[in-house]
């Protein structure tokens, strides 16, 4: 496998990565990712008072229950209470029907939101793809980033703002039976849903802070204990690395009590608030000469408007755990305001039609003074439609030149040249257009099969999935497996075989179809007949008129590319047809006999 070359530009997605790297957007990340909730601002709304009425219903049901016990309780005729015990029924009925609805249309809403801030995130990415790479800890974070925005909705803003409505109603509701008692009941709703959750989210930020990075440390200590066990046991370090993870367990054991234990002494505030409030209304009220049922009504109702109001102190604390997440989404996404936007981003990026000519005119890279240039008067025409392979033996500069097409690495002399256009006149964003395919080592993301293809395509259909897969040779597994698009591969596709990881990162890049596809040992990892079928599909499903610059170390399957240049040590040593090149003396028919005796035996070559 071809190593990839030092990048030469750093455009940075690594102060991304981590919460204390993260540079924070302009404005709240809240209001970044909310931004993008607008197309269905109409049905958050709806759940949002539907989780309201949810609230109210279930406020409702107490007080009007209460009254039918304590009207009861003095035996007036039945038809007194039959409208109350019809709306009790109602009421308990409705509650359920109330709660299932809301659960089902704030779902809806925020499953379509998320999978559009996904497809942006992802979007940005792909456009990076001249960027370092990022580590597969941060990418994989940032994949449950994104299920961050989803709890801000479900877990904090729906229940928060039905919190907050239900509040209201039943302040509204107890001035109509006494307004002195009404106020007592505000105090008591502003404290138990205002100062306790502001409370709740003080005592509990910087320790929630410093917990997930104590986490994701002591994942790290546990998978270097394990994996690098031998190492460390070789070089006698095992006991100073178990102390090391043993101090980090014992803090984070720390942390979590003082967390628990500052949240239960929330929790016991709030139920003392729910009394207090209470016992002030009943006071209030008795004083003010409220009926006794009434009376009643009001405790039963304040104690249950007050627990609805709590649940903001839940919330709160919900929206302290899931900052650093949302931040990090809203960090990428207005890093790249190109790609938050439909219209530009790459959902609406067609498929040229025709590949620019590309040339490479005397080019010379080396990677630092005095080391031996990795490529040197290097000269190569690539007009649109033709298809050349690049062979060598290793270290020859064969992924020197996919970089220099890429805008990774710059030609210290000569010109690499797109259209005309030199390679490093291009913006960032417009290259991955033009040129791209599988680099070396490809990154597979900790998501679903799905989500890695449509990196190469974000507005790619079924049948473009299909088309992209089959010619990489991965549908029969597509679809031997449970969830099938959906299947998630793992991190850095660990879940996969590496044959298969390959086949993902061909087929995305298939269904990238950049105009000059640039496929770095596409057939690696391989057998050599899965091989030989991969790379025939694979020039098959590349559209006419687009180029192909194929770089591979397996000279076989090469019969059909239009030029082979041979490389070594930087420098072009042979080039032609492979019908050429195998009756020509060289390092082509040298290294074809031995692939073709080593792959077939010695037989079917003599033969
Ligand atoms: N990032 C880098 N920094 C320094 N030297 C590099 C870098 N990338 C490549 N080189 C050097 O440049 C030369 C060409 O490397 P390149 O990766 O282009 O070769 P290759 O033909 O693709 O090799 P392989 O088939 O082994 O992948 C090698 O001598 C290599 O050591």
């Amino acid at each position: 496998m071809s190593r990839p070359p030092r990048p030469a530009a750093t455009p940075g997605v690594a102060d991304a990565d981590g919460p204390a790297g993260a540079r924070r957007p302009d404005r709240g990340p809240e209001l970044t990712v909310l931004r993008l909730a607008r197309p269905y601002l109409r049905r958050l709304v709806g759940a949002g008072l539907l989780a309201t009425a949810t609230e109210f219903a279930g406020l409702a049901l107490m007080a009007t229950a209460t009254w039918l016990l304590m009207t009861a309780a003095g035996q007036p005729p039945l038809d007194r209470l039959t409208v109350a015990i019809v709306a009790v029924r109602a009421l308990a009925v409705s509650r359920g029907v109330l709660r299932y609805t809301e659960r089902l249309a704030g779902h809806d809403a925020v499953l379509r939101l998320v999978t559009d801030v996904r497809t942006r995130v992802f979007a940005t990415l792909a456009a990076r793809r001249g960027a370092p790479p990022r580590s597969g800890d941060a990418l994989s974070r940032l994949v449950s980033d994104v299920e961050a925005v989803q709890d801000l909705l479900l877990r904090v803003l729906v229940p928060g703002a039905a919190a907050g409505l239900v509040s209201v109603l039943a302040v509204g509701l107890a001035a109509l039976v006494a307004p002195a008692a009404a106020l007592a009941l505000a105090a008591g709703l502003l404290l138990a849903g205002v100062a306790l959750p502001a409370l709740a989210t003080t005592l509990t930020r910087r320790a929630a802070a410093e917990l997930a990075p104590l986490r994701g440390a002591l994942a790290a200590d546990a998978v270097d204990l394990t994996h690098g066990a031998a190492d460390l046991a070789a070089f006698g370090a095992t006991g100073a690395a178990l102390d090391t993870a043993g101090r980090r367990a014992r803090r984070l054991a720390r942390l979590e009590r003082r967390l628990a234990v500052r949240g239960f002494a929330v929790d016991a505030a709030g139920v003392l608030v729910a009394g207090l409030t209470a016992g002030a209304v009943v006071l209030v009220a008795l004083r003010a000469g409220v009926d006794g049922v009434l009376v009643g009504v009001l405790a039963v109702g304040t104690l249950a408007a007050v627990e609805i109001a709590l649940g903001l102190v839940g919330a709160a604390r919900q929206w302290t755990g899931l900052r650093t997440g949302l931040a990090r989404v809203a960090q990428l996404l207005t890093d790249a305001p190109d790609t938050a936007q439909p219209e530009t981003s790459a959902d609406a990026r067609p498929v040229p039609t025709v590949a620019p000519d590309v040339r490479f005119d005397g080019v010379g890279v080396r990677y630092r003074a005095g080391a031996p240039a990795a490529l040197a008067a290097f000269d190569l025409d690539l007009p649109a439609g033709r298809r050349v392979a690049v062979v060598g033996p290793s270290g020859a500069g064969k992924s020197t030149l996919a970089a220099l097409l890429t805008g990774a690495v710059r030609a210290d002399d000569g010109r690499v040249t797109l259209g005309g256009r030199e390679v490093s006149a291009y913006p960032p964003d417009e290259l991955p257009r033009l040129v791209g395919g599988l680099l070396a080592e490809a990154y597979v993301f900790h998501a679903t099969v799905r989500e890695n293809l449509l990196l190469g395509r974000p507005d790619a259909d079924e049948p473009a999935l299909y088309a992209a897969t089959d010619a990489a040779g991965l549908t029969e597994w597509v679809r031997a497996q449970p969830d099938g698009w959906d299947t998630v591969v793992g991190e850095e596709g660990g879940q996969l075989s590496g044959g298969q990881r390959q086949r993902l990162a061909l087929a995305r890049a298939l269904l990238a179809a950049p105009g000059v596809l640039v496929l770095d040992e596409p057939t690696e990892g391989l057998d050599p007949a899965a091989a030989d079928e991969v790379l025939a599909t694979t020039l098959a499903a590349v559209p006419a008129g687009h180029s192909v610059l194929l770089i591979s170390h397996r000279l076989s399957g090469l019969a059909a590319l239009d030029e082979i240049v041979v490389l070594a040590a930087g420098r072009i040593v042979q080039r032609g047809r492979h019908a050429e090149l195998v009756t020509t003396a060289g390092w082509y028919r040298e290294q074809w006999t031995l692939q073709q005796a080593a792959e077939h035996g010695y037989l079917a070559v003599s033969g």
